[in-house]
């Protein structure tokens, strides 16, 4: 519990960014801090392999994918700590061969997703991580990447929840956020 409080202290709130009316919360202060940082990817790697593995049937991650942009900084970490293989989702056009794309709506905006078609082989047990789930959107969208190739969707992992959008709510597997607000 005193890691949640020390990487809630390091969060920050930009109000009316990018957008009047969003109070945007930024992580990066906590990618600054070495010490921070460590914690939290401690934190999440810690969730995995005692809850996540440990009530799973398969008892094994195979892919990790990260959100377009902020995921990326988590989730190549994670994978490389859990032995399993990282798969990014890309906004629309960045990807090179084949892709699947799904589109979504955002908090502030419309966006398509893709990930390539070979990314992920019919079986394979995914987490998805991203920086924070808002309406869930974005994450509802990679959850359908995954399915469309056959992947199974263990969890959605953020560090911030934004409980009054209930995004949670649209996902087809269980949520796990180390901060929730409620503003
Ligand atoms: O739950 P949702 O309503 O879909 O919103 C959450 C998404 O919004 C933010 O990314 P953004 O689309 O701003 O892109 P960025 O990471 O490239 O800044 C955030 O990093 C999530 O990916
Ligand atoms: N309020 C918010 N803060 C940071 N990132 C976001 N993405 C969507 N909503 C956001």
């Amino acid at each position: 519990m005193a890691d949640v409080e020390y990487l809630k202290s390091q969060l920050t709130a930009h109000p009316d960014f990018p957008k009047k009316g969003i109070v945007f919360l930024d992580i990066f202060p906590i990618l600054r801090n070495p010490i921070a940082f460590e914690t939290l990817i401690t934190h999440l790697v810690h969730h995995l392999t005692s809850h996540t593995l440990a009530t799973s049937p398969s008892k094994k991650i195979d892919v990790v994918v990260g959100l377009d942009a902020r995921g990326f900084l988590l989730g190549p970490i994670i994978a490389l700590r859990l032995g399993a293989a990282f798969v990014p989702v890309r906004k629309q056009g960045k990807l090179p061969g084949q892709c699947v794309s799904a589109t979504y709506e955002k908090e502030y905006g419309t966006d398509s997703f893709e990930m390539q078609a070979d990314a992920i082989q019919a079986g394979q047990t995914v987490i998805v991580v991203d920086d924070l789930i808002a309406t869930g959107g974005s994450a509802k969208a990679a959850g359908e990447l995954i399915a469309k190739q056959g992947g199974k969707t263990l969890e959605y992992l953020f560090i911030i929840e934004l409980m009054f959008l209930k995004g949670g709510a649209k996902l087809d597997a269980p949520v796990y956020s180390i901060v929730q607000s409620d503003d």
